[in-house]
């Protein structure tokens, strides 16, 4: 059978093409789809004049049989492979980069005080003069008649551009060595693969006149074609890689772009009112081949990263520094947070930090009085960031300056702590302040040893402490959302509203799983969330007693649980399905608006949210199953769900989730007249 060339591509090119593009698909961002048209695009223009010129030179031929048809004298399935090969390299490059957090790539990590920006300096211009020598040389060595043609002409091509490339992201692209090698290697190796398979069929031919006759690895792969992928490839990797760079710097240091109007210097400042659209000018601007979105990408890429100002130089240590703990101290966050876009994972990486930071610090502290002074810390903190509403008639507040701030960290928060205070002061143009007074008031209600008397005091509690995280997350999504409209209609913000009572309840539901799994250990560490009236066989409630109906007559249920507060083990006699079972309905009861609300999200981040919460109600359908198992035997220990459970779970919601597998309620409670 002939091998055409568009066979070539049925087999070789479209296929791998395809699967990358299917396992990329649920993370595209508008701008990851913008980024790859763009390098199809320029491709096409690039390539196509040049390679009519070597064809016309006849460096390269085809077999007649083998072309459907020519534009000029290209044949279009050739072009057709300037677009493919784009496609095939960047979504490569998607995947191998999915795991970073590319703000981290701005910029070497800071070691010992001030290092030498030298070095840097001269990795970023030397190989732009070294690429534009050689572009030189290929430019005299490409003459027709020789030998060395086709070599020159690829050399006179491509390296001008890479070394333009180079220029604008070669800082960023080098503190990314294995992303890089790997995305330019990988799909050389293989196009290198396929060109041997075509030309040993004949499809295409490369003249021996015009090319060195030096081969790579097989007899049958030119040298010229190998270095032509390896350059091609070089290109698609550094474009990609330099737009992550553009992005990076928007998304994280805006305030380093020069402001070109007073309104825009303005707007850097706002703090986020709810529902009042999008507030960060450099976020705001919507993916798109248009002039005005290249030009700010082109500003963007003009920022001298090793001149950052201290203070956004000290964000961005700060975020490797949050970065690095999260990765030691919480890994299964830390591999969740791939599922979503970069843009909203910086956010979620400094969300998190903060939350672990300051949960540890109210966790060890050494006495009461210490607890409070850090509440009242973390208070001042937000006043200091929010600063209070205008009154008509009194002078406006201002926001703290930079100094001010980091005056305030030096003084009453511990040095390790800090990195997190810092990155989270970058949040508040896109989260309103009202979350994080609800995170504090759960942390006082731990702190002072405060006891959950009715269901409503649990709700609330649940509420203070994870639905108060979930609706700060649910803002940063909505600020990264690249196709949000930039002011809300009256529907879009009712709808919003809507978004956020979901999260919430969402948050609410995940904290009381949490609540049922750790009971016992909770109990050891003398915290008891089970509401005290759900014990009390005197008054119970009625949708006490219609969630937690088997054993709530038991006499010493009541009295086993609290005494085990400060001694070392529960007693074995508790029975922990009377309160586990009835604590997973309430949960159920809160997540019955949930799997909708979900869809309302931006797009590129629902596979993340389906992910994440399916992975953790997971938990609570394992203890559904011990308990389904071993009924009043069960024995309060920490069910887990072995990884390889999690890991498909997150798959089939990333890639599989329909309507009937989202997030969602198992049952209703008969009875769900709960306060909240
Ligand atoms: C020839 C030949 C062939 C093939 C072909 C092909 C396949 C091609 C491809 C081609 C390609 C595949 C190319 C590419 C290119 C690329 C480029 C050229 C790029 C550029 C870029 C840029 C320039 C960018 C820039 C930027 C950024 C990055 C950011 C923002 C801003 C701006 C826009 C500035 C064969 C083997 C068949 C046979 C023999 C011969």
């Amino acid at each position: 059978m002939l091998l055409t060339y568009w066979r070539v591509h049925l087999l070789f090119t479209c296929p791998p093409t395809a699967i990358l593009f299917t396992i990329l698909s649920p993370f595209l961002t508008q701008r990851d789809t913008l980024r790859i048209v763009f390098h199809a695009l320029i491709a096409t223009v690039w390539t196509f004049p040049w390679d009519t010129y070597i064809i016309h030179h006849k460096a390269w031929t085809y077999a007649p049989w083998a072309v459907s048809g020519t534009v000029g004298l290209v044949p279009v399935e050739e072009i057709f492979f300037f677009i493919i090969q784009s496609i095939l390299t960047a979504c490569v490059v998607l995947l191998v980069t999915l795991p970073d957090l590319p703000a981290l790539a701005l910029a070497p990590k800071l070691t010992s005080g001030k290092r030498s920006v030298r070095p840097s300096r001269l990795l970023r211009w030397l190989p732009c003069v070294v690429f534009l020598t050689l572009a030189a040389y290929g430019w005299r060595i490409a003459e027709p008649i020789r030998s060395t043609f086709y070599l020159g002409c690829i050399a006179w091509w491509a390296l001008p551009v890479l070394a333009f490339l180079w220029a604008l992201g070669g800082d960023a692209i080098l503190l990314r060595p294995v992303q890089t090698c790997l995305s330019i290697l990988l799909p050389t190796a293989y196009l290198c693969l396929v060109d041997v398979i075509a030309l040993r069929a004949g499809t295409w031919h490369i003249s021996e006149a015009t090319s060195t006759g030096h081969t790579f690895i097989s007899r049958d792969l030119p040298t010229e074609e190998a270095i032509f992928f390896l350059v091609t490839n070089s290109l698609l990797t550094f474009g990609m890689l330099t737009f992550d760079k553009a992005y990076a710097i928007l998304d994280n240091f805006p305030e380093v772009i020069a402001r070109r109007s007073l309104a825009e210097a303005r707007q850097f400042g706002k703090t986020a009112t709810p529902f009042s659209g999008k507030p960060s000018q450099a976020r705001m601007a919507r993916p798109g081949l248009t002039p005005a979105y290249f030009s700010l990408l082109i500003r963007a890429l003009r920022v001298d990263v090793l001149g950052f100002p201290p203070s956004t130089r000290a964000r961005l240590e700060a975020l490797r520094e949050t970065r690095r703990i999260l990765a030691t101290k919480s890994k299964s966050f830390h591999a969740a947070s791939f599922i979503f876009p970069t843009a909203v994972r910086t956010d979620l990486v400094a969300l998190y930090g903060f939350c672990r930071v300051t949960d540890d610090l109210i966790d060890h502290a050494d006495s009461p009085e210490s607890c409070k002074k850090i509440l009242q810390s973390l208070r001042d903190w937000l006043d200091l960031l929010y600063p209070p509403a205008h009154r008509p008639g009194t002078k406006s507040p201002s926001k703290a300056s930079s100094f001010e701030l980091s005056a305030f960290l030096y003084k009453h928060i511990p040095a390790p702590a800090q990195p997190a205070f810092l990155l989270m002061a970058n949040l508040t143009s896109r989260i309103p302040r009202y979350p994080f007074d609800d995170l504090i008031a759960g942390y006082e209600h731990d702190a002072m040893g405060r006891q959950v008397i009715t269901t409503s005091d649990l709700i609330r509690y649940s509420r203070w402490v994870a639905g108060s995280v979930a609706e700060m997350c649910v803002w940063a999504m909505w600020e990264a959302d690249d196709g949000a409209p930039h002011s809300l209609s009256s529907e879009a913000v009712s709808e919003r509203k809507r978004v956020l009572k979901a999260a919430g309840d969402m948050g609410v539901a995940l904290q009381l799983i949490n609540i049922a799994r750790d009971i016992q250990e909770d109990a050891l560490r003398g915290r008891i969330y089970i509401p005290k009236d759900w014990f009390d066989e005197a008054t119970p409630t009625t949708s006490v007693s219609s969630l937690a109906p088997v054993s709530l007559t038991r006499p010493s249920h009541r009295q086993m649980l609290f005494e085990a507060d400060g001694q070392s083990q529960v007693s074995n006699e508790f029975v922990y399905s009377a309160y586990v079972s009835p604590l997973l309905a309430l949960a159920d009861h809160y997540l019955r608006h949930v799997g909708k609300a979900i869809d309302s999200l931006p797009v590129s981040c629902q596979a993340g949210v389906r992910a994440a919460t399916r992975s953790y109600l997971e938990i609570g359908h394992s203890l559904r199953q011990a308990i389904e198992l071993e009924g009043e035997d069960f024995d309060g220990r920490r069910v887990t769900v072995p990884p390889r459970r999690r890991l498909l779970v997150v798959l089939q919601q990333v890639y599989f989730a329909s309507n009937d597998q989202r997030p969602r309620a198992r049952s209703r409670p008969a009875d769900t007249a709960h306060e909240d």
